[in-house]
Formats: C-alpha cells, sequence, structure tokens
C-alpha cells in the first residue's frame, strides 16, 4: 500500500492570514507549500497578457491547463519566487485588481476542474500545507488537520492597509475594506466550491490573536495528532 503525505489544509477568506500561516508552519515542519491562491491568481494576470476574457469559461480553461509556472522556494526557506511563462511575477501577482480577477476566475467550474490534479500534485513527502478556499472540502477531503482561519473584515482590511502602507502603496482603508467585502461576498456565494468550512475543519478566529497564537495553536493540533513524525 502506498503511504501519503500527511496535509494540513488553511482556508479562509481574504486577508485571514492563511498565507502567512501556512508558510511558517511549512517552514517550521520542513514540509511542502501550496499557495492555491497564487494559481487563481496567475490565471487571472496570464489571462490579461494574452488578451483573453476573463468570462470566457472555454478559453480560460484552455489557458489553465497549460499554465506555465515554477514556484521556487527561496533558499533560506522564507517564501518562495512564482515564475510565470519564465518571468518573476512574485509581487505584481498580490495586487488588489489581481485578487479580484482571481475570484472571477475562480468561480467558473472548468477552470477549478484544470486547477484540481496540478493542486492535488503538491502532495509529497514529507507533507504538504496547502491554503486557499477550498483545500480541506475539495482538493484535499482526506486531509489528517484542516483549520478555517477567520477575522473579523475590519480587521482584515486593517492588516492589509498596513501591509500595502509598508510596501509603499497609496492605499485607503474604506475601499479595502469594501474590496474585502466583495470578495467574501464573490468567494462564499458562488456555485462551485465555495468558501465555507469543511465539516471536520477546526474553527480559528485571528482577530484578536497575533501570528504567532495562531501558529502555536496549529502546531498544538499537528502535535495531538502526531502528523510530524
Ligand atoms: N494574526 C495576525 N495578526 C496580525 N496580523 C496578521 C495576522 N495574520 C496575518 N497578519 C498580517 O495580515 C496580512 C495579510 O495576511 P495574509 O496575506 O497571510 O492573508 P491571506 O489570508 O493569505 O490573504 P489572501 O487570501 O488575500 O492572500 C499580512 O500582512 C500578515 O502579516
Ligand atoms: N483554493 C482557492 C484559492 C483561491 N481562490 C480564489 C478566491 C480568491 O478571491 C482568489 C485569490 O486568492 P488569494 O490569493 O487571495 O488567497 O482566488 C479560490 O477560489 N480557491
Amino acid at each position: 500500500m502506498m503511504i501519503q503525505a500527511p496535509v494540513i489544509t488553511i482556508d479562509g477568506p481574504s486577508g485571514s492570514g492563511k498565507g502567512t500561516i501556512a508558510g511558517l508552519l511549512a517552514r517550521q515542519l520542513g514540509w511542502n507549500l501550496l499557495d492555491s491562491g497564487a494559481l487563481y491568481r496567475l490565471l487571472a494576470f496570464a489571462a490579461s497578457n494574452h488578451g483573453v476574457d476573463l468570462t470566457n469559461e472555454e478559453a480560460m480553461k484552455v489557458l489553465a491547463a497549460h499554465l506555465d509556472v515554477q514556484f521556487i522556494a527561496a533558499a533560506d526557506g522564507k517564501g518562495q519566487s512564482i515564475i510565470l511563462e519564465g518571468e518573476e511575477v512574485t509581487d505584481v501577482i498580490r495586487n488588489e485588481q489581481v485578487g479580484a480577477g482571481a475570484s472571477q476566475v475562480a468561480s467558473l467550474p472548468a477552470v477549478r476542474e484544470a486547477l484540481l490534479q496540478r493542486q492535488q500534485a503538491f502532495q509529497e513527502m514529507p507533507g504538504l500545507v496547502a491554503d486557499g478556499r477550498d483545500m480541506g472540502t475539495v482538493v484535499f477531503p482526506e486531509a489528517p488537520l484542516k483549520v478555517f482561519l477567520t477575522a473579523s473584515a475590519e480587521e482584515r482590511a486593517r492588516r492589509r492597509y498596513l501591509q500595502l502602507k509598508g510596501k509603499g502603496h497609496d492605499v485607503n482603508l474604506a475601499s479595502l475594506l469594501d474590496e474585502i467585502r466583495a470578495r467574501d461576498e464573490r468567494d462564499t456565494q458562488r456555485a462551485v466550491a465555495p468558501l465555507k468550512p469543511a465539516a471536520d475543519a477546526i474553527l480559528l478566529d485571528s482577530t484578536e490573536l497575533s501570528i504567532e497564537d495562531v501558529l502555536e495553536r496549529i502546531l498544538s493540533e499537528v502535535a495531538n495528532r502526531d502528523l510530524a513524525g
């Protein structure tokens, strides 16, 4: 019998801290990392580069199936570089415009289907930490530890504001809050793989928790389940 690598899924709304926590957890455990949101962002970005209409499901499906992308882990284990069609796009896919496009293409069933196996291929030894919206419900339904990470929309907008401001962007808190609410609405209300906790997920509200608190709580669940070997 083939032994499958263990998976920890971290799902939740935009800005709840999934990517930050998933990266830290993967580094601490020495496991692989899947930033599934990056795939939807890359697809929206590639569509705009190639002049493909985001609502053209057939064309988006073909683009998703042929997406030429590489995730390269940094030598120090901190973060990863993302290369699309030979070009470094790590930062450019993080802006709110690409995020909104990603949320739009993510509602297309044919696109989700086209990206499913690509995401599942990240499940390799010694283990995988996967963050997104449907990691625990659709992509890795057998994962032994599923976390649904939330925070109030106001706190998420505040964190995003500080994050973007820190990078020198000219941002407005009220607009960020509107964008976060609009993205929540689209991600939770879509017909296919909507954002929701898996029935067996642990719910973690990080509104009042620091990054260290969240990490500590998840690591204690990892230890309880004896997942880290
Ligand atoms: N518990 C926390 N307390 C304070 N700040 C946090 C916390 N968790 C994350 N942050 C900060 O919030 C910002 C957004 O976090 P992050 O990008 O990890 O969210 P995300 O859920 O992956 O968002 P998205 O789905 O849009 O990619 C980052 O600047 C991060 O450092
Ligand atoms: N598993 C996933 C991951 C992401 N999406 C969609 C929904 C988001 O609005 C968009 C960008 O994700 P982010 O980078 O902000 O995590 O992609 C999804 O539907 N399913």
